[in-house]
């Protein structure tokens, strides 16, 4: 299978200084992989690298098979679409006419393919963005990326600021998208279970590494690990091995 994102010992930060090391992640056509991790382990610096947003210090970033640019506006050509933590709106503008201006000429997709997945914004085309609950301007950053027709999606923090509940209803909306139209989709999350029941696979970052990957349900099963990554604790690499995690 292609890897949609294929990056190999990538490593990043800000100025000279790497934040994140040898990170080596991949995500295929269809597949809902997640990156877990502490404050700070590296998650959104990996992200916007990816995206072409932050320069690559050392390793390579494919996208589609080919080696990406490091310039954000032409790896999106590459139909890779970045929804930022913070959600990128434009909230002085009506949910349509963002939509609008996110959808670009070549694009097979139209807004009401779009409008498909998320039934409540359509009811809410003429309405101002930012006066739109916090689960409704993300349903409208997430199809703004969609109307982009992307092959693959990087999702940061969606959950940020939203009701555990809005956030349960949001990630099976991003399941299904990657399942019906075959998209990749890498999602940041700190809501490190709901994320897991909706991923393939996923990736435990800390202190700038991979500290541990699997499925999603194995790593469901290591909850020790998944805790120790989040209190900021390193855990032991051998460990992750003998679990069969890396
Ligand atoms: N603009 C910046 N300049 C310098 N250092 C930064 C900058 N942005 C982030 N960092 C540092 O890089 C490291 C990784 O940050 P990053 O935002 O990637 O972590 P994260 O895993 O996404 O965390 P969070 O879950 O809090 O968003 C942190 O130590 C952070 O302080």
């Amino acid at each position: 299978m292609t890897a949609l994102i294929e990056t190999h010992d990538l490593s990043c930060g800000y100025g000279k200084l790497p934040v994140v090391r040898h990170l080596d992640l991949t995500v295929a056509a269809g597949e809902v992989v997640c990156l877990l991790g502490a404050n700070g382990a590296g998650k959104t610096t990996s992200l916007l690298t990816i995206a072409g947003a932050l320069p690559r210090l050392g390793g390579t970033v494919h996208v589609g098979g080919r080696p990406a640019p490091a310039a954000a506006h032409v790896v999106a050509r590459r139909g890779l679409a970045l929804v930022p933590e913070g959600r990128g709106l434009f909230y002085r503008l009506t949910v349509a006419e963002n939509l609008r201006l996110r959808r670009h000429r070549r694009s097979s997709v139209s807004i009401d393919d779009v409008l498909g997945h998320f039934p409540v914004l359509a009811n809410l085309m003429g309405r101002r963005a930012g006066l739109l609950s916090g689960g409704e301007q993300q349903m409208l950053a997430l199809a703004g990326a969609l109307v982009a027709d992307p092959q693959v999606i990087l999702l940061d923090e969606m959950s940020l600021g939203l009701a555990p509940i809005i956030v349960e209803r949001l990630l099976p909306i991003v399941r299904s998208i990657a399942d019906e139209r075959g998209m990749g989709v890498l999602l940041v999350e700190q809501h490190i279970l709901a994320a897991l029941t909706v991923a393939d696979r996923g990736y435990v970052m800390a202190h700038g590494s991979v500290v541990a990957e699997g499925t999603a349900s194995e790593l469901r099963r290591d909850a020790e690990l998944l805790e120790a990554s989040y209190l900021g604790e390193k855990p032991s690499i051998d460990a992750a091995i003998a679990e069969g995690l890396v």
